[in-house]
């Protein structure tokens, strides 16, 4: 899959292209149907599939204050994409100077001229170009002049009669319910970055935990302690992982990642993994002492194994 971030490199074997476009944050079930209904469609027309992305939330620089945190990373949002059998991902670069283009410059410019669109699909509520003055109104009245297709997919529904999107991805996150989450998204949500030095309480206590960055990458969900599993490489262990500020202790920097990896200890110093989260256990709590947080956390790893199958 070509990975296309100048829109002035565009390789000319990307036309004819199946084009789908969007902010695409999280990949969920929804954007995940349709993007293999691009991969379909432009199968059996003989064009190649591509998403259309941008390299940040368009409210980022529409009004930033409103802007909603990131659920994946570009860089995961790429790795998940490169799973989809495209044959490019345009990742725009989304400056104030991109914002201004009208609906008409948008397709026209990029479409046709520089991806070779012969077919469009995208979702009912599809948005583009300044003030998301185009619509899929617009992109049927156009269709023929420029010459493509389009394909207006029908809504996925999430568990239960909720349409899958990012806005609720953000919503669950927020509250801890990873495991909705995982059925919203059709995978687990996953933290990913470097192993960096904490306290080194943790190694006294008897639950060394690996702490991540605080630059990580995946939208960190509300504070609490969770049953996920920690990738490093190929391996792969059961894990319990707190988030918050561990009230427990003074001067703890808010939303702290770590991950006690059940049973192992192991060097993670300078490693970059991927935190999957199952299962959100319980809140944070202020223990009075070390003791009454050590037989905490020795229930929260039987609460996690039983969670995990394991036990
Ligand atoms: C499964 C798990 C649950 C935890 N729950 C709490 C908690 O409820 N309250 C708290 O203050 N700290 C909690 N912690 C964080 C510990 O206080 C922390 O791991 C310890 O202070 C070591 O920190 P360090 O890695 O910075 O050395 C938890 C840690 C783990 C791994
Ligand atoms: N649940 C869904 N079913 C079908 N199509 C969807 C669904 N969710 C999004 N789409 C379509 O996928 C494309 C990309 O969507 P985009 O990421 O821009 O918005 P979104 O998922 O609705 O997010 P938000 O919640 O932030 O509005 C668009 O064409 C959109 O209409």
């Amino acid at each position: 899959m070509y990975v296309i971030t100048d829109l002035s490199e565009v390789p000319s074997d990307v036309a004819p292209s199946a084009i789908t476009i969007g902010k695409f944050d999280g990949l969920h079930h929804g954007h995940l149907w349709v993007v293999s209904q691009l991969h379909d469609e432009a199968r059996a027309r003989g064009l190649n599939p591509v998403v259309v992305t941008f390299d940040r939330h368009p409210a980022a620089v529409l009004a930033p204050e409103t802007a909603p945190p990131p659920i994946v990373s570009t860089r995961q949002k790429l790795d998940l994409l490169r799973r989809q059998g495209l044959a490019a991902t345009i990742v725009v670069p989304f400056t104030p100077e991109f914002a201004r283009l009208s609906p008409r410059e948008f397709v026209e410019r990029l479409l046709v001229k520089q991806l070779g669109v012969k077919l469009l699909l995208v979702g009912r509520d599809f948005r583009f170009g300044k003030g998301g003055e185009g619509d899929v109104e617009f992109l049927r009245g156009h269709a023929a002049e420029f010459g493509y297709e389009l394909i207006v997919t029908r809504d996925e529904q999430g568990p239960g009669d909720r349409r899958a999107s990012s806005t609720w991805v953000r919503e669950l996150l927020e509250v801890g319910d990873v495991r909705t989450v995982t059925e919203v998204l059709g995978r687990y949500h996953v933290l990913a970055g470097e192993i960096v030095h904490g306290a080194k309480r943790g190694r006294e206590i008897g639950f060394p935990t690996a702490n991540l960055s605080p630059d990580l990458e995946g939208l960190i969900p509300g504070d609490g302690v969770y049953a996920g599993w920690f990738h490093d490489g190929d391996a792969v262990y059961p894990t319990a992982v707190s988030i918050g500020n561990n009230p427990t202790f003074d001067g703890v920097p808010q939303k702290q990642v770590e991950a006690y990896v059940i049973g192992e200890n192991l060097d993670l110093y300078g490693r970059r993994v991927q935190i999957a989260l199952v299962e959100r256990l319980r809140s944070m709590v202020k223990f009075e002492g070390i003791g009454p947080l050590k037989a905490q956390l020795e229930r929260d790893v039987e609460t996690t194994k039983r969670i995990l199958g394991i036990a």
